[in-house]
């Protein structure tokens, strides 16, 4: 058995926090009398609060999942297990649950910005020790750290949202591995057609990105302050206008790109002019009405930088025709408004 210490050094030596979150339970899996570990990840559907398995042992082995959670048929209501449920609506950091069956089940929920939306979960045949809790509660609080670190190197400071290195890290990697097929070890669904789609339409990944439209008139107007509010406001926006297996990036100024998954394309064009209205709608406190231009493309086909390069295109034609509109680079080439370019030299990726 490998010293903790090594484990905690190999485990804060990951930059990517599937890997990390697999990293801890292992760590914690090699103390004596553990039975199980598992990473639960915490969600709402339809406002009801969840809790699926994330990371688990299978096999012997460790595996995890980075399917989309609504759509996992393991979830299960976060009614079915009190002592957690009570400990997260008092934002507590741990719990214990009645032993049942001579299984004592330790939680710990991982808290970040006054949020859960993960707990490690670890069972025992035996009650759970004073100095095995102090050791425990250790090796997570060292997790939970390195987590929050991990978090705050991946975002932009203004919006919260992602930033541009995370996105040229996780867009690559994507376009490696195919951004359906998940990351190593890991277990994918399919997921089901959604509501709107057409019967037999494919399901893909699109990527688009976003602009202000005339921002530089927002801060010229009304000072670089407003211009901040601006920015932060059409991020929430953006938060509350996709679902949490989406991707949302700052990719610099007052341009954000967003990675929408498993979607087919009625779908896509549907939520992606459903936030442009919302922007549209949305009174800006002093500034009044602030609109977006976006245009998108398919990620299946092509590098990183020829997908970018071609969301791009799409989007500078709104731009030059009128703003406050969603356009999708096929339909511009398909009906010869826009010539196919192979790659776009402007665009730099790494
Ligand atoms: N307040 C604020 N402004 C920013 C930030 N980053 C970039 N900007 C401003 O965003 C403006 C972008 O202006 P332009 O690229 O000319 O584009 P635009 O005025 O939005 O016009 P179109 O894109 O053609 O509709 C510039 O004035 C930048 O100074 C930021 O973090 N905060």
């Amino acid at each position: 058995m490998k010293p903790i210490l090594q484990n905690l050094v190999e485990m804060t030596g990951h930059r990517d926090h599937l890997r990390l979150e697999v990293s801890v339970l292992s760590t914690l899996q090699t103390l004596s009398g553990i039975v199980e570990v598992r990473a639960l990840e915490l969600f709402t559907v339809d406002g009801v609060a969840h809790v699926r398995p994330r990371s688990w042992v299978e096999d012997g082995q460790l595996v995890s999942t980075d399917s989309e959670a609504a759509a996992d048929p393991r979830r299960e209501t976060l009614e079915k297990y009190p002592a957690l449920r009570d400990c997260v609506a008092s934002q507590g950091d741990s719990a214990l649950a009645s032993p049942r069956r001579g299984r004592h089940v330790l939680w710990l929920p991982v808290w970040m910005h006054d949020k859960v939306t993960t707990c490690l979960e670890i069972t025992q045949s035996r009650a759970f020790s004073a100095h095995k809790l102090e050791v425990l509660k250790g090796v997570f609080q060292v997790y939970q750290n390195y987590q929050s670190l991990l978090d705050y190197s991946e975002r932009d400071a203004l919006t919260g949202l992602f930033n541009r290195k995370t996105f040229d890290e996780q867009f690559s990697r994507h376009a490696l591995n195919g951004l359906s097929s998940g990351r190593p070890g890991t277990v994918t669904e399919s997921l089901p057609p959604e509501e709107g789609s057409q019967p037999g339409e494919p399901v893909q990944q699109w990527l688009a990105v976003v602009d202000i439209d005339h921002f530089k008139q927002v801060n010229d107007r009304f000072g670089h302050l407003y211009g901040d509010e601006v920015l932060i406001l059409i991020a929430n926006i953006l938060r509350s206008s996709f679902r949490s297996h989406d991707r949302i990036f700052r990719f610099g100024g007052e341009e954000f790109v967003v990675l929408l998954r498993s979607t087919t394309l009625s779908t896509a064009h549907k939520v992606f002019n459903r936030f442009r209205l919302a922007v549209q709608e949305y009174n800006f406190p002093q500034v009044g009405q602030v609109t977006v231009s976006l245009g998108f493309v398919s990620t299946m086909q092509g590098s990183p930088v020829e997908i970018l390069g071609q969301a791009d295109q799409a989007l500078y034609y709104a731009k030059e025709h009128g703003r406050n509109q969603v356009c999708f680079y096929d339909d511009l080439v398909a009906s010869g408004q826009l010539a196919a370019k192979v790659a776009n030299d402007d665009v730099e990726l790494f």
